[in-house]
């Protein structure tokens, strides 16, 4: 029952389930206690083993930690369903509580909608590279004109947010707008405040849903309804301005062939394609696609001003093979090996702060001898197979990218899997790659990033939000 305290047979073990309160208590004082969500689990899981049972509210959730555990979860095809939250009407969304993201039904129809057009688009090919170039030739502009020459002091936690999401919005609508323009400005700052306000795990009143009538002020549900409308309100903006120019035999972006989907598709019961799914796609998008890449690049430049010496040898590797002059293209990627070593370590530093995704049983199954029923929620916690003292790395806490390079190769272990596996895994790795490779070699090419003299070094210890990011730190930058 809702508030049966009693776990099913062979459930995966865990800290005591009060009535009410399920596992919250103990896991709210190791949170306090550690300072992390994560490290609270983790602690958790060293006492009860990788895979533990918890109950927040009225749901049970199965936590797991280690690349053993993680790769067996991701690889069982009874656990790649996505939480349903079935989109009723526009008015009632808010209702639905939590994070708006496609049904689990729907998931997989519009999933691979997604796949094969943002390929069609240019994932991967010309398209995306200049794209994704000019991008990272407007930011490098930007610090031209901040560090005039000379040098400048720059705050670094959001430096790449708004060219992150201009590429990404891009994508999806077309539309480039000026790194100043006020509609840029708006979106950023609507997302900026969903991922503040808006979690995954967080939100009290997600858990407790009588606290948005008891509390709707303090249990912060009447922002998260104000964040959703303002959101909902801008990506319908899009829409109908698409509407206008739409041509179908000539579509230009994700939006455009979204739409043309509709109409193909509008005789049809089944079909999963409406405007209010492609705005929940839209949410979808920035949800997966935003912060990750720009929070990742914030952990990155925070890792290149701590270990110097890490940033002096990408910039002889990007002389030798470009020079000062030439800007980076996708397509210098083979010729920058220690390059994509930093991409690649700054992923693990990345998700190892985070959690996956959750998933959902889609029937009764099996995870590593537990048993699950089926609808248990399902969530991986990256930290113990990336980063904790104890994952299978040398030295996990340091910064070192030459751990991948092999013989001039670059060689990825297998307890790093940055983009998860299986069914459920990123669809936005391409366009994230490329991203991060272009900006940190654009980044490099022209400048150089230290610590602010008469300061202590920035802290690696991060914020939770959405995703985890760096706190706020500020770095001299100059030009080299
Ligand atoms: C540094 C950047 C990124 C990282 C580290 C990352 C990582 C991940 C991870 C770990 C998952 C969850 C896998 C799971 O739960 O099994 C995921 C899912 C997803 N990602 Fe990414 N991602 C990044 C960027 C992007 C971008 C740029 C896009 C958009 C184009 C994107 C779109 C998605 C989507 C739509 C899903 C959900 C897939 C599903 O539920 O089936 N991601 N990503």
């Amino acid at each position: 029952g809702y508030q049966s305290t009693r776990k099913p047979k062979n459930f995966p073990l865990g800290p005591r389930w009060w009535p009410f309160l399920g596992s919250a208590p103990q896991v709210q004082y190791l949170r306090k206690k550690t300072g992390h969500l994560l490290l609270a689990t983790s602690k958790l899981a060293r006492q009860y083993g990788p895979v533990i049972g918890l109950k927040v509210g009225g749901e049970q959730i199965v936590v797991v930690h280690g690349a053993k555990a993680l790769r067996e979860f991701l690889g069982n095809e009874d656990l790649s369903g996505r939480p349903n939250s079935k989109p009723d009407t526009y008015r009632s969304w808010g209702k639905r509580l939590g994070i708006i993201m496609t049904d689990g039904e729907f998931w997989f129809e519009q999933r691979r909608f997604l796949v094969r057009h943002l390929r069609e688009i240019g994932f991967g090919t010309n398209d995306m590279s200049t794209l994704l170039e000019d991008e990272s030739q407007e930011l490098v502009k930007y610090l031209l004109k901040e560090t005039n020459g000379g040098e400048g002091i720059l705050g670094m936690s959001s430096l790449f947010s708004i060219p992150i999401l201009n590429a990404l919005w891009r994508m999806l609508v077309g539309v480039r707008y000026d790194p100043g323009d006020p509609k840029l400005a708006k979106l950023h700052g609507i997302l900026a405040d969903m991922f503040k306000h808006v979690s995954i795990v967080g939100r009290p009143f997600v858990a407790f849903p009588i606290l948005r009538y008891l509390a709707p002020e303090a249990s912060g549900y009447n922002i998260y309804m104000e964040v959703y409308r303002r959101l909902i309100d801008f990506i319908y903006e899009a829409i109908d301005d698409h509407k206008q120019m739409h041509d179908p035999d000539c579509p230009r972006d994700v939006m455009d062939f979204y739409l043309s989907m509709i109409n193909r598709n509008s005789k049809l019961q089944s079909s999963t394609f409406s405007e209010q799914q492609l705005v929940i796609i839209c949410i979808d998008m920035f949800i997966a696609g935003s912060e990750t890449t720009s929070n990742t690049l914030g952990f990155c430049f925070l890792y290149l001003v701590l270990y110097p010496e890490v940033q002096r040898k990408a910039q002889e590797e990007i002389d030798r093979a470009l020079g000062r002059e030439r800007a980076p293209m996708l397509s210098d990627r083979q010729r920058l090996p220690y390059i994509e070593c930093i991409v690649w370590e700054s992923l693990r530093m990345f998700v190892g702060r985070a959690f996956t995704l959750p998933h959902r049983a889609i029937r009764d199954t099996k995870l590593c001898g537990y048993s699950l029923p089926k609808n248990v929620k399902v969530v991986g916690c990256l930290y113990d197979s990336c980063l904790s003292e104890d994952c299978d790395m040398e030295d996990p806490l340091a910064f070192k990218p030459e751990r991948y390079l092999k013989n001039g190769q670059v060689v990825i272990p297998d307890n790093i899997i940055p983009f998860g596996l299986g069914k459920r895994r990123c669809i936005g790795e391409a366009l994230a790659r490329g991203n991060l490779f272009l900006f940190i070699t654009a980044l490099l090419q022209r400048f150089n990033f230290s610590q602010m003299p008469n300061e202590s070094p920035p802290s690696t210890d991060w914020e939770d939000g959405f995703t985890p990011r760096p706190k706020d730190f500020q770095v001299v930058v100059s030009e080299r």
